[in-house]
């Protein structure tokens, strides 16, 4: 008779005690090193969410958790009133991989508020109010970033505390509805140059050049939501470096501080000096402790070539995905580490099976899409054995 695997107690006290909103999967993660993640039986996977996209450098990188064990011991709290020598040594770092012009920097605790705070430098930066995003764009839960976000699911339950008004949505990659949507009147246009939630579909170069020119041509801002797509993840520290773009600001967050939680918002000094003194704010942002983590994180990045690695090994995973010649794949796309394969069914069921019975963690990237968004230091053997896993449960 098997017994009943014990239920655990973690899970069941995450289960009744959290709010609800999540799908909650029936593990409890406990440890992770790298590309690896072990659940609380002792069971390991080959970690291909990565936090969603997160642990860019590997979870728990060496640099990273001597540079916060360092710091706690220091000094984990200073608000940004407080100038604070670990916040400096991270905005001379973050600056010095950001395309050149963007060296000024809001620092904040996620994307979201990186939009929140896109936003707001977008009005006082031009002295207009209307925005152009993206259909199939994603920029957020809170409702200022829930506005320029697209699916909407996201956005029905709060009706209209979801305020777009003011946001035309164009599709994605048509130059023709963005030169009708951007007027004198458009305080900036919004896009991911990697559409991440919205499938990971990249953008044109000829479509980013075209947004970059326009915008430039009616005065209107150009903001690039990098949160997903930063760091390494396409195969450049940056994916606007693919097409020689240089946006008036830039949202970041998610493997900007080696894991921790952080958010920015990088923009040209031209941007940042119309906004009044005191317009905006944030207790936690620039925290000591984050921006240890972050200097490590992107001295790692460089050190190690990450870029480079995600490049090559981002070739090398779309290649062996496209071998796999599956009649259930429509198609495999992607830049760098950042891969979607579309199939002529819905994914939900597949990546369960990659899960449960074959330790691998993907995610979803709307309904027929399996999302990788891989540590960019996992190895190649590991991105054998995740090609032959997805393999069998699609046969
Ligand atoms: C399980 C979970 O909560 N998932 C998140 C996953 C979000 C992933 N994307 C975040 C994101 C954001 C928002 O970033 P943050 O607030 O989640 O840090 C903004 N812009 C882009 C391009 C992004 O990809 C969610 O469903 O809101």
């Amino acid at each position: 008779m098997t017994t009943q695997p014990q239920r655990s107690k973690w899970l069941e006290a995450e289960q009744k005690y959290d709010s609800g909103v999540y799908n909650k999967h029936q593990v409890v993660m406990v440890r992770a090193k790298g590309a690896a993640v072990w659940d609380e039986t002792g069971r390991e996977y080959i970690d291909c969410v990565a936090g969603y996209g997160v642990a860019n450098i590997g979870h728990s990188h060496p640099d990273v958790v001597k540079a916060i064990k360092e710091q706690a011991d220091r000094l984990i709290v200073m608000p940004q009133t407080l100038p604070n020598d670990k916040r400096a040594e991270f905005l001379t770092e973050l600056v010095g991989v950001l395309p050149q012009g963007l060296d000024r920097v809001f620092l904040c605790n996620s994307g979201t508020e990186a939009m929140e705070a896109a936003k707001k430098f977008a009005i006082t930066g031009t002295g207009r109010k209307r925005f152009v995003s993206m259909k199939r764009g994603f920029s957020g839960r809170s409702l200022g970033a829930l506005a320029f976000t697209w699916e909407p699911k996201y956005r029905e339950p709060f009706g209209d505390a979801v305020d777009n008004r003011n946001v035309d949505f164009i599709t994605y990659g048509d130059i023709e509805q963005l030169r009708a949507a951007v007027t004198d009147e458009t305080a900036a246009v919004i896009l991911e140059p990697v559409q991440g939630e919205g499938g990971v579909r990249p953008a044109t170069t000829l479509f980013m050049q075209e947004v970059r020119r326009i915008t430039r041509e009616k005065g209107a801002l150009l903001i690039l939501d990098e949160i997903q797509t930063g760091f390494c993840r396409t195969g450049k520290m940056f994916a606007c470096e693919h097409s020689g773009v240089v946006p008036d600001a830039m949202t970041l967050a998610k493997a900007m501080a080696g894991g921790l939680p952080v958010g920015a918002l990088a923009m040209t000094a031209e941007v940042a000096d119309r906004m009044p003194a005191g317009g905006h704010g944030t207790t936690f942002g620039g925290n000591p402790l984050t921006m240890a983590a972050g200097v490590a994180a992107l001295r790692a990045m460089k050190r190690e070539n990450m870029a480079e690695q995600a490049r090559e090994k981002g070739a090398y995973f779309m290649e062996k995905l496209r071998a796999v010649g599956s009649p259930k794949i429509r198609e495999v796309r992607g830049l760098g580490l950042m891969i979607g394969v579309e199939l002529k069914e819905k994914s939900a069921p597949y990546i369960a099976a990659l899960e449960h019975e074959e330790g691998v963690l993907t995610l979803q990237a709307t309904p027929l899409v399996v999302r990788f968004l891989p540590p960019v230091t996992i190895s190649k053997e590991q991105i054998d054995q995740v090609v032959a896993a997805f393999a069998r449960v699609l046969e």
